[in-house]
């Protein structure tokens, strides 16, 4: 027993008892919007794999043939010498993929977030920031490593961040809105073109968060920002969801990445990402352009499954993507309804708070291309069944 551990079972007990221990499950993604869990193959509206790309064969085949030409590992850090001419040509590739002088790959989105944001705000000093109250827990991290309070807008309410930016940001020395394009719990968007419209008249950034619409949403999977070319000031996106591997990005102007490139402490202080993760990142670029039909099938297949919620008397909020909530209400309801649905062979997660705010408990259904109208048509049945 270390010495830590009467500590830690104490606060573990605390959680326990809030009713919000959580534990690991072994689980296999699988091909056709499947999964594997305990040896039962499920119907998955859990996982963000939202293209398919992660068991694709030509991710996995690249990300093989990277790994036995260039070795398992980066070696070290990337200033000092992980970095590999893959690293460079995939920013490159990236850069252009969303029309940005620049691009810098880091280990993950929540370590982009992290990292980019308080290293943005000590370059500032003084700056006001203002948040869409959703934003992820990854921001948040950011902004609390930096010590910086934040102007909160209610959730996807422009007005109200304008009201804040004229009360609370006309003095400062400069303004940073940061928010999401599609909302990681709720699936809805912000709406680019009024956002940039925002930043411009009030002489703020935009920092937007691009995970779960980058390869999804916009021409070719570019994300939402492609509609509002050269206005967002900086675009993080992740390689984790649509792109079915790992790691994230951020891009934007040469002079951001070069600062970034100095200053963005978990980018310095971390060791590169190993050429298999490159690989699957290079080979999901290939494909996302001619991914039409697939981004075209999600957009369908989000249709059904709101107006069968609706039916059903379920709330979907503002959802307009491939994330469809369904909104329970009371925490052990939705927890008791997502169980009884694994059960029944469908794997659609139940997420409480902290993670969205109280009394609106839900599952949180991600679609994925490789699911069929009938996945979606046997879903809504079971929902109608077991809740
Ligand atoms: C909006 C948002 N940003 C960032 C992240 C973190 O990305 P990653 O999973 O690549 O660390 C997530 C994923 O959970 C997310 O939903």
């Amino acid at each position: 027993m270390s010495r830590l551990d009467s500590h830690l079972e104490a606060a573990l007990e605390r959680v326990t008892r809030a009713g919000q221990r959580r534990t690991l499950r072994a689980t296999t993604l699988l091909p056709g919007g499947r999964i594997e869990r305990a040896g039962r193959t499920m119907l998955d509206f859990s996982s963000n794999d939202y293209l398919g790309l992660a068991r694709h064969p030509l991710l996995v085949e690249r990300s093989a043939k990277w790994a036995a030409r260039d070795g398992s590992g980066s070696g070290s850090s990337r200033l000092v010498t992980g970095t590999s001419a893959a690293h460079l040509a995939l920013e490159a590739r990236i850069a252009e993929f969303k029309h940005c002088e620049a691009a810098l790959i880091f280990a993950s989105g929540w370590q982009a977030n992290a990292a980019a944001i308080p290293a943005l705000l000590a370059a500032i000093p003084g700056v006001a920031i203002f948040t869409d109250r959703l934003i992820h827990a990854s921001m948040h991290a950011g902004i609390a490593m930096a010590g910086v309070r934040q102007h909160r807008f209610r959730h996807n309410d422009l007005g109200h961040l304008e009201t804040l930016l004229a009360e609370k940001g006309a003095d400062a020395p400069a303004r940073l809105i940061l928010t999401e394009s599609v909302f990681s719990m709720d699936g809805d968007r912000a709406d680019m073109v009024r956002l940039a419209d925002i930043a411009e008249r009030h002489d703020a950034a935009l920092f937007v968060d691009e995970a779960h619409a980058t390869g999804v949403l916009g021409p070719e999977g570019r994300g939402l920002s492609a509609l509002v070319p050269g206005k967002v000031d900086l675009v993080m996106g992740t390689f984790s969801k649509a792109l079915g591997g790992f790691g994230a990005y951020v891009a934007g102007s040469r002079v951001l990445i070069d600062y970034l490139t100095n200053a963005a402490s978990g980018f310095i202080f971390t060791t590169a990402p190993p050429p298999a993760v490159l690989g699957a990142v290079d080979a999901a670029l290939d494909l996302l352009p001619g991914m039409d039909a697939e981004r075209v099938h999600l957009a369908a297949l989000g249709d059904r499954l709101r107006a069968g919620l609706a039916r059903l008397g379920l709330d979907h909020g503002a959802s307009s993507t491939q994330i469809v909530p369904a909104v329970i209400g009371p925490e052990n309801e939705a927890m008791a309804l997502s169980a009884r649905l694994e059960a029944a062979g469908f794997l659609a997660s139940a997420i409480r708070p902290p993670t969205v705010p109280a009394g609106t408990s839900r599952l949180r259904l991600a679609l994925r291309a490789g699911h069929s109208e009938a996945d979606i048509d046997a879903l809504l049945a079971a929902i109608e069944t077991h809740r």
